[in-house]
């Protein structure tokens, strides 16, 4: 369980800031962090993961700081966290050393299925290649928690759907999955719940059954958030 009270984090560089007085992510959900562009997503993220401080509130991974939970998480961005000199197999034992966790077969066999180059090195791939390396890390390090901002951005090398499918195959089903995407209609099929951003605050947080059951779409919930005066 992710739990947030009284975030308060900002950018003294730009005035941004995003202010959660009270946000639970339970255990096993799949999320959809959403909002337009600037609107926090990425910064609730990271936030999450620890970095950057924050002005006021706490966060915690099941009762505890992520400091302490870092085994367990992983954050999967476009702009990586790998060693551009590193060839994938590489980067696979550099993980391994510090994720006792980290299962290198898986990681070979999700290599193969994204059909990404084990020996070549990571500088040399493209945008899209990367994020499949990314998420090949992620889910070989069993992480419980995966937090993904905008894993889908490479889509002209891959196509979405494919994407999402290749990544939800390799889940256990247990994991807790936060996406940031913009892509709400490929999302709504695979999320549980949708959180909506604007402005740095929640503008909706809801369950993707409730809004099947009340007849309402994604898109239509995101239209309200973005039409509610601020
Ligand atoms: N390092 C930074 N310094 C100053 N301001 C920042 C910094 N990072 C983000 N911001 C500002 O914080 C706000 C939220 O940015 P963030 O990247 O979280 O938005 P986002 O919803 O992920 O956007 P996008 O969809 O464009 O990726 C924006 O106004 C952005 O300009």
């Amino acid at each position: 369980m992710i739990e947030l009270k009284y975030v308060d984090k900002r950018y003294p560089a730009s005035n941004a800031f995003l202010f959660i007085n009270s946000l639970t992510i339970n255990k096993g959900e799949i999320v959809g962090v959403l909002g337009e562009n600037g609107s926090g997503k990425t910064t609730l993220l990271k936030a999450i993961m620890g970095i950057g401080e924050l002005r006021n509130g706490e966060i915690t991974i099941d009762g505890r700081p992520v400091k302490e939970q870092y085994e367990r998480m992983a954050f999967i961005t476009e702009e990586g966290s790998f060693l551009p000199d590193l060839t994938p197999v590489k980067y696979a034992q550099f993980l391994a050393s510090f994720y006792p966790r980290f299962d290198q077969e898986y990681f070979k066999k999700l290599l193969k299925l994204y059909e990404l180059p084990s020996d070549s090195k990571i500088k040399t791939f493209s945008k899209g290649q990367k994020i499949k390396l990314e998420i090949s890390a992620g889910l070989a390090k069993q992480a419980d928690y995966l937090l993904l901002d905008e894993p889908f951005a490479g889509k002209d090398i891959f196509s979405r759907s494919d994407s999402l499918k290749l990544m939800m195959s390799g889940l256990s089903g247990t994991e807790t999955l936060l996406i940031t995407t913009h892509l709400i209609d490929e999302i709504e099929n695979i999320i549980d719940r949708a959180i909506i951003l604007h402005k740095g605050i929640i503008r909706a947080d809801v369950y993707i059954d409730d809004l099947r059951e009340e007849g309402k779409s994604l898109a239509e919930v995101m239209h309200e958030a973005r039409s509610k005066r601020s």
